[in-house]
């Protein structure tokens, strides 16, 4: 998406090897107008699945989530939270996850009453680059019974594993930005086309 690859060349900084930082857009400071030109993409690339519900993962993925649901007919958004609350009640299917930024695990919990057999599935989130995330997300759907129908995702770094192991698993995965490339010297980022 020339969009959002636009951006990231002007706005991103590429902090270590492996890190990328998008702030000023994405995971911190949110454009809520580039978020909805993200949804309107993704309903694009999945038009004629049928989607029932996104789910997310916190915290990154919300903000994105809400906006792409506009362009699913308004289907409702779960997150998965990563902490255990007096709010979170009642049966839960739960794993863990080893957070990239927050270098460790969290467990990773949504109430059974929002994940249900036979739903089917968008999951989205900002950054996709060892795949933790989303493999803990497929964790949850395949306890529920639920049916995911695809991956979106903002930037997918690809010379980090996940999402070619997530392609080689059979999951339709659509990154709107993936970085081939990127170097903390020159700050150069380049992307797979
Ligand atoms: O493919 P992975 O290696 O799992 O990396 C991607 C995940 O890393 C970030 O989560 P993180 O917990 O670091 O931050 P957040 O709380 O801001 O979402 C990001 O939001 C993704 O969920
Ligand atoms: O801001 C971020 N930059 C990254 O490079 C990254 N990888 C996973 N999650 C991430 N979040």
């Amino acid at each position: 998406m020339q969009l959002l690859e636009d951006r990231i060349q002007r706005e991103g900084t590429v902090k270590t090897a492996d890190v990328l930082k998008v702030d000023a857009f994405l995971n911190h400071q949110c454009d809520v107008a580039l978020f909805d030109a993200m949804g309107e993409a993704w309903a694009e690339h999945f038009a004629g699945k049928r989607i029932d519900k996104i789910l997310t993962i916190e915290a990154s993925g919300i903000g994105i989530a809400c906006c792409a649901a506009r362009h699913f007919g308004n289907v409702p958004v779960v997150f998965a939270k990563k902490a255990q609350s007096i709010n979170l009640d009642g049966d839960q299917y739960s794993t863990t996850v080893y957070s990239f930024t927050k270098q460790r695990e969290f467990p990773v919990i949504v109430s059974k009453k929002y994940l249900n057999a036979g739903e089917h599935v968008l999951l989205i989130d900002d950054f996709l680059a060892n795949g933790k995330a989303l493999h803990g997300l497929i964790d949850l759907c395949e306890a529920a019974g639920a049916v995911i129908e695809g991956i979106g995702i903002a930037v997918e770094k690809g010379f980090q594993k996940g999402g070619d192991e997530l392609r080689a698993e059979g999951y339709d995965v659509d990154s709107l930005a993936i970085v081939e490339s990127m170097d903390p010297q020159t700050g150069r980022i380049e992307f797979r086309h």
